[in-house]
């Protein structure tokens, strides 16, 4: 049984000793898949108005929130309820409903995939809120990319023109308690996430753990003020698995805890749409031979991925 932890990063160091933090956070991912990154100069209060938001949301009548449902969009946009996703080659859903906020736009959709959102009236504080905590950290993910840019030995702004319209999603979720603690279902199936980094505003219950490479579960716990980021399988499909795309979930407590909701709101940061994701030849060699000789639209590997997990049908032709 190993006792080690998940390692915590100073991002500010980014800018004062670079070369150092670059190798940091490298050996970070390449062991984890995970690190946790403080000093990001988040203001606590910008995450305190989007939980209070949402809790007033997940707080209304079921079919209030049913309401705002968009149907054809895969959960894109909106409100998901409890029993739609499901982790991939699990039967049983996920004890969980949530909300996704996706990029504003100032002007027409650069992708058909950028949905416009949608926005809660019983919650006016909703939107300022969760634009805000969306703005922050796509703005930090933003500097955690130049520093992997580095890491690959690519340029320092390697990713920047990857998701200028990158459809990115906060997810504010709601894990309500358990009813049924003989339930076969858990808050969160392993699985492991789709996009490029999740960026993962801590939540204040226990439950996040990550599968080490020797078959034990991590307890993920999060240090006040830390944001805890992890790769997702578009960056570790890019990197040729250099930085690995580690599998998580979260798991029911046990005791009296049973009967606690808990809140999380991560953000998946996604590439744009149209950006086509080919394994960089820094990361091939003998050793590690491309595993993915065929590019493919990061649009379509979203969407195989979605019918995976129940967010979208199988088109029927
Ligand atoms: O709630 C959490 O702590 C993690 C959620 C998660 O892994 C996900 O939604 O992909
Ligand atoms: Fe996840």
């Amino acid at each position: 049984m190993t006792q080690q932890q998940v390692p915590t990063l100073d991002i500010r160091r980014f800018a004062t000793d670079k070369d150092n933090f670059v190798a940091e956070i490298g050996k970070a991912y390449t062991e984890f898949g995970f690190c946790g990154i403080s000093g990001h100069g988040i203001p606590d209060e910008v995450v305190a108005k989007t939980y209070q938001a949402i809790k007033q949301f997940f707080a209304l009548p079921t079919e209030v929130k049913a309401h705002y449902h968009q149907p054809g969009q895969g959960g894109a946009r909106g409100y998901t309820a409890i029993g739609v996703e499901k982790a991939k080659d699990s039967k049983h859903p996920d004890l969980k409903e949530f909300w996704h906020v996706g990029r504003e736009l100032d002007g027409p959709a650069p992708h058909p995939s950028l949905y416009p959102n949608v926005w809660p009236v019983e919650v006016p504080e909703f939107k300022q809120a969760t634009s805000a905590l969306y703005e922050s950290l796509q703005s930090l993910g933003c500097q955690v990319l130049e520093a992997l840019a580095l890491f690959l030995q690519q340029d320092q702004s390697y990713f920047a023109d990857k998701v200028n319209y990158g459809n990115s999603i906060l997810r504010p979720i709601h894990y309500p308690p358990i009813a049924d603690t003989s339930t076969q279902s858990i808050r969160a199936g392993q699985h492991e996430d789709i996009n490029l980094i999740t960026l993962l505003v801590g939540s204040h219950e226990s439950g996040l753990e990550i599968l080490r490479r020797d078959g034990s579960w991590l307890p993920v716990t999060t240090i006040e003020g830390t944001i805890v980021v992890n790769i997702g399988d578009m960056l570790q499909r890019l990197t040729n698995h250099l930085l690995p795309s580690t599998t998580h979930r979260v798991v029911n407590p046990a005791g009296a805890a049973a009967g606690q909701p808990r809140y999380s709101i991560p953000f998946f940061m996604h590439p744009n749409p149209d950006y086509v994701i080919e394994t960089l030849p820094s990361c091939v060699s003998e050793q590690n031979p491309n595993r993915y000789p065929e590019p493919i639209n990061s649009n379509d590997y979203l969407m195989q991925r979605l019918e995976e997990i129940g967010l979208l049908k199988k088109p029927k032709y």
